[in-house]
């Protein structure tokens, strides 16, 4: 096996060369023996500030691949507890072996176990699940995994099965009742994060989300947990129904499970349930990233970081995103500039969900009055 060394953040990590793996000229990074995929920097680079928020005192990188992540939180994060390295595949501990020595990561330790089985024998303050795909075969374990107050970093690329293009993978992994809502980059979100909170009430935990986000083809997801019975119990209670109504496009969240109609029009309406009805992230601690980001500003992403955390921030104010395409077609009107609508609601904000979604605290008879003031033509 070829190895190339590549620069990611302050970390050098060795990985195989991708040009021995192409198939016509093509490659994906899940045909070298060791996976890396440049285009995570991003969610990496984010985790690594993150991180250094929460501070943690030891860290559990279960699905390791090249180690690329649990190095950079010792380099950047400045992890100076024990940080463990895990991943199934023997080529891959090899790797992460030679990277943390080159690197100096101090009290590191590989190994190479069933990330699930590994996860319900050690204790961390900080657990980092990376997986391909869905994490719902390995949250059970994710959150055993924790110290009191401990905190979950999870990554899922199984899009299309949460924002209920394939609703039957939905109904499998996620155990939910799923529908294409307009608004289905925030419902993937929050149907997620009810899974999360389910798995966790299970072993007594409740959960707190700190950040959480949608990007490219993927969520992220930082989560404290909150320990004992009476916290899972009230984290259950954020646990509700999306609904989107079919006729004239209102949109709202609300506890249990209803099939009754649209209480704006009448028209019928499409749900997903059970999803997070509660916070998407903790304004306190956003701050506290915020912070902590000049500390970055040597990582290309230093510029992007900052407009996500700033756009985060400003839509914890709001509820569930409206699509200003949607509900122009749905009106017969041309869609309004962001600006325009922005201006005219006085209260809203756009939303890194979506470029032409919108929150705002108006009523929905206000945003529609919105588009048909600002529509052009
Ligand atoms: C998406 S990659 C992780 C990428 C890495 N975290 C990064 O940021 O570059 C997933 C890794 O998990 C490993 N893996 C998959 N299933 C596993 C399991 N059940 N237990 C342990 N490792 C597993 C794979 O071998 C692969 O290296």
């Amino acid at each position: 096996m070829r190895l190339i060394e590549t620069v990611e953040g302050k970390a050098r990590i060795l990985l195989p060369d991708p040009s021995e793996y192409e198939r016509d000229g093509r490659f994906d990074p899940a045909w070298s023996p060791v996976f890396y995929n440049p285009r995570m920097i991003f969610n990496r680079d984010l985790s690594v500030v993150v991180v250094s928020s929460i501070s943690p005192k030891s860290v559990l990188d279960v699905m390791s691949a090249t180690g690329v992540r649990g190095i950079r939180y010792y380099l950047e994060s400045e992890v100076r507890g024990e940080i463990i390295f895990n991943d199934k595949n023997p080529v891959a501990t090899e790797l992460i072996t030679k990277n943390i020595a080159s690197n100096g990561v101090e009290k590191a330790r590989v190994e190479r176990s069933d990330a699930n089985s590994l996860m319900h024998r050690v204790k961390v303050e900080y657990t980092d699940l990376d997986p391909f795909g869905t994490p719902a075969p390995f949250l059970q374990a994710a959150v055993s995994s924790l110290r009191r107050r401990g905190v979950l970093g999870v990554t899922a690329t199984d899009l299309s099965a949460l924002e209920g293009k394939s609703r039957n993978s939905c109904k499998r992994k996620y155990g939910a009742f799923c529908n294409k809502l307009s608004f289905s980059k925030e419902a993937g979100l929050r149907l997620l994060l009810a899974k999360i909170a389910m798995e966790a009430s299970i072993v007594e935990k409740g959960i707190h989300p700190l950040i959480t986000l949608y990007r490219d083809y993927y969520y992220r997801i930082f989560v404290r947990m909150e320990d004992g019975a009476k916290k899972a119990d009230n984290t259950l209670e954020k646990i509700g129904s999306l609904y989107e109504c079919e006729s004239c496009g209102y949109s709202f969240m609300g506890k249990g499970f209803c099939d009754r109609v649209c209480p704006v029009c009448g028209g019928s309406l499409r749900s997903m349930y059970p999803a997070w009805i509660g916070e998407l992230a903790d304004v306190e601690f956003l701050g506290k990233v915020k912070e902590l980001l000049p500390r970055f500003n040597y990582l290309e992403n230093f510029p992007a970081l900052f407009k996500l955390i700033g756009s985060l921030t400003s839509e914890q104010r709001y509820g569930l995103y409206y699509r200003l395409d949607v509900l122009s077609s749905k009106l017969r009107r041309n869609m309004p500039s962001m600006e325009e609508m922005i201006k005219c609601l006085g209260d809203a904000t756009r939303t890194h969900f979506h470029l032409q979604g919108i929150k705002t605290s108006k009523e929905f008879h206000e945003v529609l009055e919105c588009i048909k003031s600002s529509s052009h033509g």
